[in-house]
């Protein structure tokens, strides 16, 4: 009985909350489709705008990086170009392999012209985090090979500040048996909190492609330059590498809920 005094059987109350569970699935539906559709947006834009013939194109990891690919797989067809794809991690092997696309390494093509990526997180520099995925390591390289980084992402990742809107922290990748003193030297060094990364379907610590653990450093405020701190971080003995990318990225597509696409350029005048 609600307080009201109206009788409520059990067979009302198995349709009530039948009601409310399916009007909160469809409400989610509608949050994720947003999501998508802004993901796919910027990831089509970037393809559009920035893949030529004859290019070696570094191809990121994560869920927007899957819209880049069915865009290349498309346009190559159409367009019957001729594409190298050097992956960031398994995942990106994978994608490759399943949209039959060239597959190369950096062995066969150590400089390409562009590498397409998503971020966890990106500010008004367009320094972003990124390594929510754990293939940070893997994708600063491919960028660092790449003339240009191109960043797609949904416009939740668009902040004028790291932090505001990605609360994870910054990952970094350790060699496992030193995940203990790096935890404490950051935490001693910058404040807050250092975390490693524990698996979802897997008992113990997320394992990267490369055999690593992760750490997601969650700072209290953001850093003044987040480039030395960069550095300070990389100098500590069993540091692999570290979700900052730095004057990496030359631009970033940034999808909205309803389709459209923000671009941002990076500027060097204003660091
Ligand atoms: O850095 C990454 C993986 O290590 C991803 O690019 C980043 O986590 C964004 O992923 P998504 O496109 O799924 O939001």
């Amino acid at each position: 009985m609600f307080s009201s005094g109206r009788v409520i059987t059990p067979r009302k109350l198995f349709h009530r909350s039948a009601v409310f569970r399916a009007t909160c699935q469809s409400r989610q539906c509608v949050t994720m489709s947003n999501i998508e559709t802004g993901k796919k947006a910027a990831a089509f834009a970037a393809v559009n705008e920035n893949i030529k013939n004859n290019q070696k194109v570094g191809i990121g990891s994560g869920s927007t990086v899957v819209y880049a690919v069915q865009r290349l797989a498309q346009r190559i067809k159409e367009e019957n170009l001729n594409i190298i794809c050097i992956p960031t991690s398994f995942q990106a092997n994978q994608l490759i392999q399943e949209h039959r696309l060239n597959l190369g390494t950096l062995e066969t093509c150590p400089i390409l012209d562009v590498a397409i990526d998503g971020a966890d997180e990106t500010d008004k520099d367009l320094t972003c985090i990124k390594g929510g995925g754990a293939c940070l390591t893997q994708e600063k390289i491919v960028a660092s090979c790449a003339k240009q980084l191109v960043i797609i992402a949904d416009d939740r990742k668009d902040s004028q500040e790291l932090g505001t809107n990605y609360k994870k922290g910054i990952p970094i990748e350790v060699i496992p048996m030193a995940y203990k003193p790096v935890q404490m030297k950051i935490q001693d060094m910058f404040g807050g909190e250092v975390i490693l990364r524990m698996a979802q379907q897997k008992a113990g610590p997320v394992v990267t492609d490369n055999g690593n653990f992760v750490l997601d450093w969650k700072f209290t405020k953001p850093c003044d330059s987040w480039d030395k701190c960069n550095t300070c971080i990389k100098m500590i003995p069993g540091v692999v590498e570290t979700g900052l990318f730095i004057n990496m990225a030359k631009v970033a597509y940034f999808g909205t809920a309803d389709g459209k696409v923000n671009k941002r350029l990076f500027n060097k005048l204003q660091l």
